[in-house]
C-alpha cells in the first residue's frame, strides 16, 4: 500500500488550483487526499473507495475540525482504475472547493471551516507523481 504522504510548506489561496496527478495502485481498496491546516482540521477529506466501508466504487468528501468528522458528502461520478493514473485539481474559492476530475467531471464541496490559505496537504492509498499549484 502506499505509504502516507505528508505536505505542510505551500499555500493554496483563494481563486486558486491544486492539481495533483498521482498513480493508483492495482490493489487498492481506498485512496484518501486530505486538504487544510494540520492533521486535526481538513477543509477537504477527498476518499475514492472501491470497496471500503461498505462503499463500493463511490467518493465520500467530509470535513474534519479539531479531529471530528463533518457529514459525509457522497458523490455520482467515480472516473478511478485501480492500477492507472489519475489527476484531480482543488479549486478553491471562497464559499466551497471546486473538485475536478481527470474526465471532466466535476462536483462542489462546501467549506465549512474558514481558512484564508490551505497549508496542509496529505494522501494515503495513492502515489504521488507531480503536484503543480495554478
Ligand atoms: C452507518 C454507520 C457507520 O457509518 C460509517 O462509519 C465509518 C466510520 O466512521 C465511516 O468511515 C469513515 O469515514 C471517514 C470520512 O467520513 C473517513 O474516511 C474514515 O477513514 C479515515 C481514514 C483515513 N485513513 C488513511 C488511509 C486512507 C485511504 C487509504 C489508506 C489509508 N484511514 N482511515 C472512515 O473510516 C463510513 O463512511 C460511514 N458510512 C456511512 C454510510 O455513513
Amino acid at each position: 500500500m502506499a505509504a502516507g504522504m505528508v505536505m505542510n510548506n505551500f499555500s493554496l489561496k483563494q481563486g486558486h488550483c491544486l492539481e495533483l496527478k498521482g498513480f493508483i495502485p492495482k490493489d487498492a481498496k481506498s485512496f484518501a487526499i486530505n486538504l487544510g491546516k494540520d492533521s486535526s482540521n481538513y477543509v477537504i477529506h477527498f476518499n475514492p473507495r472501491f470497496d471500503h466501508e461498505g462503499d463500493t466504487n463511490k467518493i465520500i468528501c467530509n470535513s474534519k475540525e479539531e479531529n471530528s468528522w463533518g457529514t459525509e458528502q457522497r458523490e455520482n461520478v467515480f472516473p478511478f482504475q485501480q492500477g492507472a493514473e489519475t489527476s484531480i485539481c482543488f479549486e478553491y474559492q471562497a464559499d466551497h472547493l471546486k473538485v475536478k476530475l481527470s474526465d471532466g467531471q466535476e462536483f462542489n464541496f462546501p467549506i465549512r471551516m474558514p481558512l484564508d490559505t490551505i497549508t496542509f496537504l496529505s494522501m494515503d492509498g495513492i502515489e504521488l507523481k507531480a503536484i503543480s499549484l495554478h
